[in-house]
């Protein structure tokens, strides 16, 4: 087996290339062939760093008490755009040489005090637009939030009732979306306050972060009745606690976090589990084996769970050391059959692309439900993956509060992205097994991978069975 770490174009710091996604041989504006997998896969990989981890870690590292030290941090548009916006908060945030593959760690140096009249782009990250509101409340002076055009679809109105409920003076046109503005005074007192953070578990995040440098702390309790993405709000609770802050939940929904410092950290950034799943989904279309390196032993991170979610689409998985190893056999393309799953996905919507994919793969039905808020991520994720899927010749029908799948010969066509890298990434999964499958937008994979293209090939090339053109 050949062992491929990313090499072929190192990290050229926010270099055009790098943020389009589109270095592989192939314009902007081109669709990209997705390449048809021709044989088992035999691919060992490691991943850049996980977006949630390193926003996270920047926003804490912002707010500290002393200078932060992130190593192997996630290089993308997603945590380029937390950079940028606070450096402009007067966050100190230079590049130092590293271990990395993917690119320079990273030395944040908090300000003594935030400095607000600035214009954050959130571009369509969920992590800068809803934790940075409540640090800017804390910078003295105005700060304006805007993003993507389609950034102005997804769900805000939770941080805006929520800083307004904080005393925070708030200025928006009503529609509870970007774009907004909010007048800091250097300070926010805090206290008790209610929320329904049901279309995003980021509204609870962006607050917690936060909370340790309100004078008060805060008592926040969650009203409406679901919540989503429960793993990253304990994600948020486990990075303030390596920081020293100690965040309670007396019971479901309500957290306690104490007013106090937020400590300065050295530490190093897992690598993105989520984005490794198309990846490992990739051995159960292809047959053979996916290794990927560096997959830690505990995590907060809900990518995690592939290891015991892929078993239910017939893969095997195991770990080799600091290794995660999905064998799918024949897998589908040789001969083996992937059944159809039913799935509660609430917890990690986050993968339900990739596993949305592989489903419209498999021989029998699948059910995934518990993802209604996917209709607030980057694009409406139910109705785009059904329309695309159906377009392929599939059969795939939005849920109130997911999708069924059917099983469908597919065939090719054009698969649109919407601007959503998983959206791009699950035409890819499609892509191995079904000819002419042509993504309109890899380039959005730079939102949190913008190496996914030379990484997808240099998985076929390892196993020597790639058709580059995904032509018939
Ligand atoms: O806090 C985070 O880093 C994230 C939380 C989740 O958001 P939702 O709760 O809106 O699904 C997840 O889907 C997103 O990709 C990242
Ligand atoms: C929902 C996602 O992103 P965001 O952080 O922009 O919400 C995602 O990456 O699947």
């Amino acid at each position: 087996m050949q062992v491929f770490t990313y090499s072929g174009a190192r990290f050229t710091p926010y270099g055009d290339e790098q943020l389009t996604g589109v270095s592989a041989g192939f314009g902007a504006d081109d669709a990209w062939p997705a390449p048809r997998a021709t044989a088992p896969l035999d691919a060992r990989l490691s991943l850049p760093g996980s977006k949630s981890l390193t926003n996270r870690e920047l926003v804490l590292s912002a707010l500290a008490d002393a200078p932060s030290l992130l190593r192997r941090p996630l290089h993308s548009r997603d945590s380029m755009l937390m950079i940028e916006a606070l450096r402009s908060l007067g966050v100190g945030i230079d590049e130092v040489a590293g271990d990395g593959d993917y690119g320079p760690d990273l030395r944040i140096t908090p300000p003594a005090e935030l400095s607000g009249s600035t214009a954050i782009d959130c571009g369509l990250a969920g992590t800068v637009m809803r934790f940075l509101p409540p640090v800017a409340a804390l910078a003295l002076g105005p700060v304006a939030f805007d993003g993507d055009e389609s950034a102005r679809r997804r769900p805000m109105r939770t941080t805006i009732d929520s800083l307004r409920a904080l005393g925070v003076d708030v200025n928006d046109d009503g529609r509870g979306a970007l774009p907004f503005s909010l007048w800091g005074t250097g300070a926010v007192r805090g206290g008790e306050i209610a929320i329904d953070a049901s279309a995003s578990s980021q509204f609870v995040s962006g607050l917690l972060l936060a909370a340790p440098r309100f004078t008060e702390g805060l008592v926040l309790r969650h009203t409406g009745e679901r919540l989503p993405s429960m793993p990253h709000i304990e994600m948020t609770i486990a990075a303030l606690a390596d920081r020293g802050v100690v965040v309670e939940s007396p019971e479901p929904g309500v957290w306690v976090v104490p007013p106090g410092p937020i400590a300065g950290r050295e530490l190093a950034i897992e690598p993105d589990l989520s984005n490794a799943a198309p990846f490992l989904v990739a051995a159960i279309v292809a047959g053979g084996t996916v290794t990927i390196d560096g997959w830690p032993r505990t995590t907060t991170q809900v990518g995690a769970d592939l290891e015991t979610l892929l078993p239910l689409f017939g893969a095997s998985v195991h770990r080799d050391g600091e290794s995660l190893v999905v064998d799918g056999g024949a897998g589908l393309l040789g001969g083996a059959t992937v059944p159809g799953v039913d799935l509660d996905l609430s917890t990690g919507g986050e993968l339900a692309p990739a596993l949305v994919a592989l489903a419209a793969l498999a021989s029998t039905p699948s059910t995934i439900t518990g993802i209604g808020h996917l209709r607030g991520h980057e694009t409406d994720r139910l109705a785009a993956l059904a329309a695309e899927i159906t377009a392929l010749g599939g059969a795939a029908t939005e849920l109130d509060e997911g999708l069924a799948i059917e099983p469908r010969p597919l065939h090719g066509a054009e698969w649109h992205a919407y601007e959503d890298h998983r959206m791009a990434t699950a035409g890819a999964i499609i892509g191995l097994a079904v000819d002419g499958v042509r993504v309109d937008d890899i380039g959005s994979t730079a939102k949190t991978l913008p190496q996914f293209p030379e990484l997808w090939s240099a998985m076929l090339d390892q196993s020597g069975g790639a058709d580059p053109a995904g032509l018939p």
